[in-house]
């Protein structure tokens, strides 16, 4: 089995106990109440880059690597700093988070927030936009081409933009010909769990110029952000290097507005 294979399993056993908990029809009513979806779209298309910023405790590759004690002010020091969104890891088992994190980061914000989770189904979508979410996460690894175009047209129907994340050539090929319009390229191979940095600018070019790019994973600073401009990311999704950064709202700002 591998790495996502086993997180998979784990989301779907959590997901079944939540669903368990809340029947699909309660979430579904919880909609009426919630704040309208913020679009991240005009600020990922303007000039220089865009920065989401990630609040994330641990991670399979690296174990521990933040105590985020309260998520809300790590994420007001990512706004403060200029991020564009906030991407909340919300997977419990190896991620360390949860849906309340992300309620508690959408309060605490005005800028668009990203469920960053390993959705495999519709209930994972309908829970993200009750709890506020804005955008929702869909790795093409983790799901197949039925799955995928049903998942990605029922999102939208709720309103969330959907970043379609991507690994390699025929993945990247399954997110263009889906038509989605924001892209992320991993640099995590999902069997190693190693970064290789030559993935976005190896992808990149199989993606049209009319769709949003994301660069993702392995970020450090704006040296590394003003690469992948150069290779036409027009946002950075980075995690790691700001939930260590002693000053997050400058290590955002730092990788905010780079050109190339
Ligand atoms: O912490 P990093 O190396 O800056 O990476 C952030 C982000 O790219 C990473 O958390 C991520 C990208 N895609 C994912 C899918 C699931 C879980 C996590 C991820």
């Amino acid at each position: 089995m591998s790495v996502l294979d086993e997180i998979v399993a784990g989301v779907r056993l959590d997901l079944e106990a939540r669903r368990a908990g809340v029947p699909e029809a309660d979430v579904r009513a919880a909609l009426a109440d919630v704040d309208p979806p913020r679009d991240p779209m005009p600020h990922f298309r303007a000039a220089g880059s865009s920065v989401i910023a990630e609040v994330k405790r641990r991670s399979p590759s690296k174990g521990h690597l933040a105590e985020i004690a309260d998520p809300a002010e790590l994420a007001a020091h990512y706004a403060a700093g200029g991020a564009a969104a906030i991407s909340v890891l919300t997977e419990q088992r190896r991620f360390g988070g949860s849906l309340d994190d992300l309620r508690a980061v959408r309060a605490a914000v005005d800028v668009p927030v990203l469920r960053k989770d390993f959705i495999v189904e519709e209930y994972q979508l309908l829970e993200a936009r009750a709890a506020g979410a804005d955008l929702a996460l869909l790795i093409v690894a983790a799901l197949d081409d039925d799955r995928l175009r049903a998942l990605h047209e029922y999102a939208r129907e709720l309103g969330l933009t959907v970043l379609v994340e991507v690994h390699d050539e025929a993945e990247t090929e399954r997110a263009v010909a889906l038509g989605a319009e924001l892209i992320g390229v991993n640099a995590r191979n999902l069997k190693t769990l190693a970064v290789d940095d030559a993935t976005f600018g190896r992808l990149a070019p199989l993606i049209p110029d009319d769709r949003v790019k994301v660069a993702e994973s392995g970020i450090t600073g704006p040296q590394d952000v003003r690469r992948f401009v150069a290779e036409g990311a027009r946002v950075v999704l980075v995690g790691e290097a700001l939930v260590k950064d002693g000053d997050p709202e400058g290590g955002v700002r730092s990788m905010t507005g780079v050109t190339a």
